[in-house]
C-alpha cells in the first residue's frame, strides 16, 4: 500500500473530485458517514458527544459527523473554532447544514474566548481540529486546548490524525501539544508519521477507513513510501523448483560469533537453514567448534585460526552470499579482518550487528563498501553509523535513507515497522512483526534469513523485502501460540516453516 505525503493526499483528493467525479462536499459527506459508522459501532446513542471542529476540512468532517450523529439520536454539543473568521468552503457549508438540521443539542462558534465544557469519563470527544492540512506545530490557544483534552477523562476519537500531529515530519514538534487519541480514524491510508514508533502514543487504536479515493491516481502516481503487504511479497517469492538439489539452492556463508557469543552464530545459522539455503557454512573461532557442531549439525564448520575471534578473511568464491556480524565482537584484529573480508568478497553481502559497529568506529572504511550491500542496523546501530543525534524516529529514518542513497546500499532499519531504505531514496515498510520480537538474537535470525534468500538467488531488494516480512510473520505466528511476553529468538526460527507454508497457501 502506497503511503502518500500530505501534499499528494491533497492532489489525490482533487483528482478524485475531478475524475470520479464527485463534488468536494459529497466526498466530505462520504468520509463523515464512514467516521460516523465507526463511532456508532463503538458507542451507543446514550453516549454524550462533544465535537471540536477547526477551520479547515478536518473541521468540516467533524461538523458533518456532529450532524449525522445528532440525526441518529445522539446528544451532540459542537464547538467550531473560527478565530480568524475564515473557514474552508466545505467547513462553512457543513456549519450551515448543522445549524439548519436543528437536532444538535448545542452549537458554539468560538472566535475569541472559549469556555471549555466539562468532560465526564463517559463523554466521547470527536477531534476535528486539524488534519492533513496542519503545517506547523500547534501553539497558543490550540496547544492549550490539546492539553485540556489530554488531561480530561473523556475518550477521544480523532478524525484522520490526532490534532497537533503532522503527517510527516514531527522532529520539532512538542509532545505536550499533540492530542492523545483513544481511537484514530484515518482516511484512505495511514500517514507516514503513524508508522514511527515515537508517535504510537498519540494514535490509540488506529483504523483506516476506505473512502474510495481515485484508484487510478493511486496506481499511477509514484510514491516514496509504501507498506509491504502479503500480496506484494507473494508477488516476488519464487516457487521452489521441484528438481532442486542442495547445490542449486545456494551455498551461504556466515561469519559470526566470537568466544562467548556462539549463540548469535547458532541463531543466524539455524535461521539460514530454515530459510531454505541448500548449504550453510559457518565460520567461527576454534573454541566454538563443539557447540556449533552439537547445536547445528546441518551446517558445515569452518574454523578461524584464532581461538576466540574472527581474524582471517576467507575466500568467498564457493559461496553465493555472505552474512557477517552477529556476535562478532569489535576487537581491532576482527575489525581489520572485516574490512579485508568486505574488500575481497565477490558475492552479495549482509552486514549486521558488530560488523556495523566496527564500520561506525572506522567511518573512512564506509567508502570501500561495494554497491548493493545490505546493512541491517537497529536504531542504536544506525545512530552510531549515521551520526544521528536526536531520538526522533523520522529524523533517524531520513538519515538512514540519505545513507542508503550515498552508499547505493540497502539499509534495513529494524523496529516497529522495519524500514527498508533503497538506493533510489524510496522506503518500504514492513507490516508484520510484534513487540514480542524485541528480544536478544531476533536480529541474528533476520541476518540468517536474508543471507539464505540471497544465496538462493534473490536480488538484494527482494531478499530484504521477503526476509523482513517472513521474519515478522514467523514472530506473529509464534506470538499467537506462545504470547509476546515469553517469545525468544529461537521461537522465530521454529515458526519460520509455518510462515513459509502460509505464503505458499
Ligand atoms: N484528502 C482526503 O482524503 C479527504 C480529506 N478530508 C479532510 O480534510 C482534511 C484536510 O483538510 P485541510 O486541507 O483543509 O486541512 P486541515 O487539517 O483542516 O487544516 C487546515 C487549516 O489549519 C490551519 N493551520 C495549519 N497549521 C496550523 C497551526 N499550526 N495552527 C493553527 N492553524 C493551522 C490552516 O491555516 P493556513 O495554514 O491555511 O493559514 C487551515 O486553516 C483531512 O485531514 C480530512 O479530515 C475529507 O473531508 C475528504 C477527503
Ligand atoms: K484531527
Amino acid at each position: 500500500m502506497k503511503i502518500f505525503t500530505s501534499t499528494q493526499i491533497h492532489e489525490l483528493d482533487k483528482y478524485t473530485i475531478d475524475h470520479e467525479p464527485v463534488s468536494s462536499i459529497n466526498l466530505m459527506e462520504r468520509a463523515a458517514k464512514a467516521i460516523t459508522h465507526c463511532i456508532e459501532a463503538e458507542w451507543s446513542n446514550r453516549t454524550p458527544i462533544v465535537v471540536f471542529a477547526g477551520p479547515g476540512n478536518n473541521g468540516g468532517d467533524a461538523l458533518a459527523v456532529a450532524r449525522l450523529l445528532a440525526d441518529d439520536g445522539y446528544q451532540v454539543s459542537a464547538f467550531l473554532f473560527n478565530i480568524h473568521n475564515k473557514l474552508s468552503n466545505d467547513c462553512a457549508l457543513n456549519k450551515k447544514r448543522l445549524i439548519e438540521s436543528k437536532r444538535i443539542k448545542q452549537f458554539t462558534e468560538v472566535s475569541v474566548n472559549f469556555e471549555p465544557p466539562t468532560l465526564t469519563p463517559d463523554t466521547v470527544v470527536v477531534d476535528g481540529l486539524f488534519g492533513s492540512g496542519l503545517n506547523k506545530p500547534l501553539t497558543g490557544g490550540f496547544a492549550a486546548m490539546v492539553k485540556y483534552l489530554n488531561s480530561s477523562p473523556a475518550k477521544v476519537v480523532s478524525i484522520d490524525i490526532p490534532s497537533g500531529l503532522i503527517c510527516e515530519d514531527n522532529t520539532y514538534n512538542i509532545s505536550a501539544n499533540i492530542l492523545k487519541a483513544d481511537l484514530t480514524l484515518t482516511l484512505q491510508q495511514k500517514k507516514l508519521s503513524m508508522l514511527m514508533a515515537d508517535n504510537q502514543k498519540y494514535l490509540g487504536r488506529l483504523k483506516v477507513l476506505d473512502i474510495r479515493l481515485s484508484p487510478e491516481y493511486i496506481q499511477n502516481t509514484d510514491c516514496r513510501y509504501r507498506i509491504l503487504e502479503e500480496n506484494d511479497i507473494r508477488g516476488i517469492m519464487q516457487p521452489r523448483d521441484d528438481f532442486a538439489h542442495k547445490g542449486s539452492m545456494g551455498h551461504a556463508l556466515l561469519i559470526a560469533g566470537s568466544y562467548g557469543m556462539a549463540g548469535a552464530s547458532i541463531l543466524a545459522t539455524k535461521a539460514c537453514l530454515r530459510a531454505g539455503a541448500g548449504k550453510v557454512t559457518v565460520h567461527s573461532p576454534k573454541r566454538n567448534y563443539d557447540i556449533m557442531q552439537i547445536s547445528v549439525p546441518e551446517a558445515i564448520q569452518q574454523m578461524d585460526p584464532e581461538e576466540t575471534l574472527f581474524s582471517h578473511p576467507v575466500d568467498t568464491e564457493p559461496y553465493n552470499a555472505l552474512g557477517i556480524g552477529p556476535g562478532l565482537g569489535s576487537n581491532e584484529t576482527t575489525a581489520i579482518a572485516l574490512i579485508a573480508q568486505i574488500r575481497r568478497s565477490t558475492c552479495p553481502l549482509v552486514i549486521d550487528a558488530d560488523a556495523i559497529n566496527i564500520l561506525s568506529s572506522h567511518r573512512a572504511w564506509m567508502q570501500q563498501l561495494p554497491k548493493d550491500i545490505i546493512l541491517t542496523p537497529h536504531p542504536k546501530e544506525l545512530d552510531r553509523l549515521a551520526g544521528t543525534t536526536s531520538s526522533c524516529c523520522y529524523e533517524r529514518l531520513m538519515k538512514a535513507s540519505e545513507l542508503a542513497e550515498r552508499l547505493q546500499a540497502y539499509i534495513l532499519l529494524k523496529g516497529h515497522y522495519s524500514a527498508l531504505c533503497l538506493p533510489n531514496g524510496h522506503i518500504d515498510f514492513n507490516s508484520t512483526g510484534n513487540s514480542g520480537m524485541a528480544t536478544a538474537g531476533s536480529g541474528d535470525v533476520l541476518t540468517g534469513i536474508i543471507t539464505a534468500l540471497l544465496a538462493r538467488g534473490y536480488d538484494a531488494p527482494s531478499a530484504c523485502r521477503i526476509g523482513m516480512y517472513l521474519h515478522g510473520l514467523a514472530g506473529d505466528l509464534a506470538a499467537k501460540d506462545l504470547g509476546k511476553e515469553s517469545l525468544i529468538a529461537g521461537d522465530i526460527i521454529n515458526y519460520l516453516p509455518k510462515a513459509f507454508l502460509r505464503m505458499e497457501d
